[in-house]
C-alpha cells in the first residue's frame, strides 16, 4: 500500500500535505514523525493533514504537525499552502476556527487568520527577562494566532542559542514560538522564527501575524506591515474593522509522490 502526497513550500517554509478525504490514512506519531525527517523521509517543517470538514461553512478541515509530532493549532503558510492546493479559495476549518482564504488580483494567496487572543500570558512574560537570566533586549509580548506566539523587538541576534532555552521554559506550559524582530521602519520589519516542534524556518506566517499584533500592541507598528523572513516576504495587516489578521504571500506546490505505509 501507499498513500499520495503534495510536498507545498510559502516563503521556504515546507509542507508534506496528505488529502485523507479520498484515501484511507490514520496520522500516527511515528508516520508524521519519519515523512517529516529531511535525511530519511521527505522532510518538511510540517505535515498536514486534510480531513472531511465538520462545521458547516467549512470546505476542509486541516490538522497541522510539527516534526516532533507535536500537532499545532494554526500555521499560517500551509494555511495557505491549502488554499493554493485546493484551488477557488477555500473555507479552512483548523483548531483555531474557520479561516477563510482568497485570492489577490496578483495572485498571491492570503488567509483571513482571525483574531489574535490577546491574553495570553502577558503578565507573567514581563518578568522573562530576570527569570532565564539571558541576554533579551527587553520583555516579549505574546499572543495567540491559534497557536502560542511570543515575539521580541530589536537586539536579538543569537536566536539557535535562546530560541529553544526559551521554546522550552516554564513560562510556557504548552512550549511556544518564538520571534525576533528588527525594525525597520513602522510599516516593514525583518523577522526570525524559533518555531515550536521545528526550530528555525525559513518564515512563519502565524509568527508574522504575531509580531505585527505584538509590535502594534507596543505602539511599535502600524497595523499594515510588510514582514521580510529569510525566505521572503509576507504583507500582515491587523483590520481594524473587526480585529481579523489578513496574511498574503506566495504558495508553491513543488511536487506529489507516493509513500509507502
Ligand atoms: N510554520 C507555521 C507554524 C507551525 C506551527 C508551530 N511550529 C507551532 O507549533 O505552533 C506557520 O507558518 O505559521
Amino acid at each position: 500500500m501507499s498513500i499520495r502526497f503534495h510536498k507545498m513550500q510559502g516563503l521556504g517554509n515546507d509542507f508534506v500535505v496528505i488529502d485523507a478525504r479520498n484515501q484511507a490514512f490514520f496520522a500516527l506519531l511515528n508516520f508524521v514523525v519519519s515523512v517529516c525527517d529531511r535525511r530519511l523521509g521527505v522532510g518538511c517543517d510540517q505535515f498536514v493533514l486534510l480531513e472531511a470538514p465538520t462545521l458547516p461553512g467549512a470546505d476542509v478541515r486541516v490538522r497541522f504537525f510539527n516534526p516532533d509530532g507535536s500537532e499545532a493549532g494554526a500555521c499560517g503558510n500551509a494555511s495557505r499552502c491549502v488554499a493554493a492546493l485546493l484551488g477557488n479559495a477555500p473555507v479552512l476549518q483548523t483548531a483555531a476556527g474557520l479561516l477563510p482564504s482568497f485570492v489577490t488580483p496578483d495572485g498571491a494567496i492570503g488567509v483571513d487568520m482571525g483574531a489574535p487572543k490577546l491574553d495570553w500570558r502577558d503578565v507573567p512574560l514581563a518578568g522573562a527577562t530576570d527569570t532565564l537570566s539571558l541576554p533579551l533586549p527587553g520583555a516579549p509580548a505574546a499572543c495567540s494566532m491559534g497557536n502560542p506566539h511570543a515575539t521580541f523587538f530589536d537586539g536579538v541576534t543569537d536566536i539557535e542559542r535562546l530560541g529553544p532555552l526559551l521554546e522550552h521554559d516554564a513560562l510556557f506550559p504548552e512550549r511556544a514560538n518564538i520571534g525576533f524582530v528588527e525594525r525597520r521602519s513602522r510599516d516593514a520589519i525583518r523577522l526570525r522564527v524559533w518555531e515550536r516542534g521545528a526550530g528555525l524556518t525559513p518564515a512563519c506566517g502565524s509568527g508574522a501575524c504575531a509580531a505585527v499584533v505584538n509590535g502594534v500592541r507596543k505602539g511599535l507598528l502600524a497595523r499594515r506591515c510588510a514582514v521580510e523572513m529569510d525566505g521572503g516576504s509576507l504583507f500582515i495587516e491587523w483590520r481594524e474593522a473587526d480585529g481579523h489578521v489578513l496574511m498574503t504571500g506566495p504558495a508553491t506546490h513543488v511536487f506529489e509522490g507516493m509513500w509507502p505505509t
